[in-house]
């Protein structure tokens, strides 16, 4: 038998192979002594690391900027790309597991899914995976109608060893040669083998010094490693390990024996497995380019282009290569989408400012909303019927949406006669777009995903105020005429709202304007900050958008959502201290009945907790349906007022063209902003700046 690498003994290209994960025939080409001192980078007393012969095609520095730009890539989590049923793009990083393998043109991986984190943090099959679970097939798949994969090499790879450049790297396209299923711990998984397609070209990630690779006329395509029949399931295998043949069809009771004894833990790769290549062929065609050009195909003097959703991608920055998305409501800007961590001090200077010509509202019009002098309204039973006024606030129509102990919804309705008027909503349209705002794209503060960002761009004027993410704020006094005509028509829907309702009126000194282009949106969230005032007011500009309104989760359930205790199993939430019983929440007068007997002093704090959670173990949590659905179209305002409107219900939005803005005016309490920060907030507006409600 061959002598078999261990994580003791093993020297892979210069190092040793510390993981003890990799056993590598015999084949291995560079010995320890052919690495030259300078191109060794020791990153800690025990990780020596060579350098790598070129640089990648593309890098990113987190997950959003790869997935953003790489079409072939387009996932935040796992190592496999998949969808419409294939593989198209595939992430090795920290954990391939055990029996991974990789050099200049092959890696063995195992293919993701089906995992947890075992004691010292590394991922153990959880349980088995079969040839038909979705990323078996996607892969099986893939092999079959040669579509090519392209691969991503992580800088947490333990195997390779070399000194990668940047977090993520982009590697190039690879063919799927073979899928195989593997016992790995007590479970089967499965393993895929892929073999780079161009084998002329050198590969970026081979040791810096490393000898070319073997022109394609010289090399051998037709030696081909042993495969067998099964003598139990009548199956050909392939043979992968040089310790033996074994059947490798999980279903056979022969599988991952060497004969009739199971496998030893510690296997050699089949040299034969890893030498042969496939040879090159025409129909293994990449369905599109390893590193876009997309900046190329945007034709900017196409109308509406610039807010496309093809506009809103990732780019690969054409000078230093790396993944950015697009921050800037103008563009892209390379050092503006950056941690810093990866430049090795050096700032990019790339960026594309796109020419952004206006788009007139006309141009966003679809037949069913033809400018007419009061929009038809079809309300859906499904939700909450509003009063409708056609009166009091002519020629808005107001509909109110009553949320008994909690608040109201005021839609004021406009129509073509408010939106025409000088400096009315066609008008600050344009205006908002002839502007430089500084709309930007922000990471979101609480995502499951570090670094995501909005759905959609913003700025902010006036007090500063965190909503899902963290904006900074311009002083009203550096705002565009645009915004300050804005806030006075906010100012006006607001004092209309509330006093209508009886309720004392706070003039907003915020506002906070979101962009949309095409497909952008803004997820459930609330606006309960204990900084605000109760009253929130949204003028909507541009593309028509629906506003969905819902019971957050736990108001809706009674309990707080079950969390992953992250061994697989669930831990149950906990029931609300202070239950409000909302009309519409689940077992309603279950719950009602259960509060009225704590109340009334007939049950102890224990028993009300306990009868609770026994009364929700009858059923699973689940997300409120929408209550509310506003269509909201140009032109029209939205106030919502009540604090327990944020705190019990959520909000969503939902625009449905190329462009919409949102402008959101609030009262920030000023004891919840700093001193320095105060007169930002301060606004006098003009007479022609005061909004009359025509
Ligand atoms: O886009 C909208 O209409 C709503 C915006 C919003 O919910 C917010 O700014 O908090
Ligand atoms: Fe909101």
């Amino acid at each position: 038998m061959a002598p078999r690498p261990t994580a003791s003994r093993s020297h892979v290209a210069g190092q040793v192979v510390r993981s003890g994960r990799v056993t590598k025939g015999k084949s291995e080409k560079a010995p320890a002594n052919k690495v030259p001192s300078d191109q060794i980078k020791v990153v800690s007393t025990d990780q020596v690391l060579e350098q790598v012969h070129g640089e990648p095609p593309a890098w990113a520095e987190n997950r959003q900027q790869l997935c953003d730009a790489i079409p072939w890539f387009h996932c935040t989590q796992g190592a496999m790309y998949h969808s419409e049923g294939f593989c198209w793009g595939f992430l090795i990083d920290a954990d391939g597991g055990t029996r991974t393998y990789i050099d200049e043109e092959i890696i063995i991986t195992r293919i993701g899914g089906c995992c947890t984190k075992d004691s010292e943090g590394n991922l153990a099959l959880q349980k088995n995976q079969e040839a038909d679970s979705t990323l078996a097939r996607s892969i099986i798949a893939s092999l079959k109608s040669k579509l090519p994969v392209g691969l991503i090499i992580g800088s947490k790879h333990k195997i390779l060893n070399r000194d990668l450049p940047h977090r993520y790297n982009v590697m190039a396209w690879f063919r799927v040669t073979n899928v195989w299923f593997e016992r790995i711990g007590t479970n089967h998984g499965a393993k895929v083998r892929f073999e780079k397609l161009d084998l002329a070209e050198k590969s970026w990630w081979a040791a810096k010094g490393s000898a070319p690779p073997m022109p394609l006329e010289l090399r051998d395509f037709d030696t081909k490693p042993q495969t067998l029949k099964c003598e139990g399931c009548s199956k050909v295998s392939i043979r992968v390990y040089e310790d033996g043949w074994m059947c490798l069809q999980p279903e056979c009771d022969r599988f991952w024996k060497i004969g009739n004894v199971s496998s030893p833990p510690e296997l050699t790769f089949n040299p034969a497995f890893l030498s042969f290549r496939s040879r090159p062929d025409d129909e293994i065609l990449p369905n599109c380019s390893l590193v876009p050009d997309h900046l190329s195909t945007l034709d900017e003097d196409a109308t509406d282009i610039s807010t496309s959703r093809g506009a809103w991608k990732g780019i690969v920055c054409p000078e230093c290569h790396k993944c950015i998305r697009r921050t800037l409501w103008r563009g892209w800007k390379c050092s503006d989408d950056s941690t810093g961590t990866q430049t090795g001090g050096n700032v990019c200077s790339f960026e594309r400012l796109m020419t952004m010509n206006p788009i007139s509202r006309q141009v966003l019009l679809d037949d069913s909303e033809q400018p007419s002098m009061r929009r038809e309204m079809v309300f859906d039973r499904k939700f909450m019927i509003p009063e409708i006024d056609d009166v009091s606030l002519s020629p808005y129509r107001k509909l109110t949406y009553k949320l008994d102990g909690v608040g109201f919804i005021t839609h004021f309705v406009a129509n073509a006669e408010i939106n025409s008027r000088p400096n009315g909503p066609d008008d600050l349209f344009i205006g908002l777009q002839r502007e430089d705002l500084g709309l930007k794209r922000f990471p979101l503060s609480s995502s499951l995903v570090a670094g995501t960002l909005t759905a959609h761009f913003a700025v902010n004027h006036g007090s500063p105020y965190k909503y899902v993410v963290s904006v900074l704020s311009k002083a009203f006094g550096e705002a565009p005429e645009v915004i300050l005509r804005a806030l006075g028509r906010l100012s006006w829907a607001t004092e209309q709202a509330v006093i209508s309702a009886g309720d004392m009126y706070m003039p907003p000194n915020e506002l906070l304007t979101l962009g949309y282009f095409e497909g952008m949106k803004i997820g459930y969230h609330d606006d309960g900050e204990s900084s605000l005032g109760p009253t929130i007011a949204t003028l909507s500009l541009g593309a028509k958008s629906t506003m969905w309104i819902r019971m957050k989760y736990k108001h809706f359930n009674g309990h707080t959502r079950r969390v992953d205790a992250g061994d697989g199993k669930a831990v149950s939430g906990s029931v609300l201290q202070e239950d409000p019983v909302l009309k519409g929440c689940r077992l309603e007068d279950e719950r009602r009945a259960l509060k009225e007997r704590f109340e009334a002093g007939e049950i102890s704090q224990d028993e009300y907790d306990n009868s609770r959670q026994t009364l929700f173990a009858t059923q699973k949590g689940k997300q409120a349906p929408p209550a509310i659905k506003l269509e909201l179209h140009h032109g029209d305002l939205v106030v919502m007022h009540g604090e327990n409107l944020q705190r019990y219900y959520e909000h969503s939005v939902v625009p449905e063209n190329k462009l919409r803005f949102a402008l959101t005016a609030r009262y920030v309490k000023p004891d919840h902003v700093d001193a320095a920060e105060i007169e930002k907030g301060n606004f006098t507006l003009t007479p022609d700046q005061i909004y009359d409600g025509k």
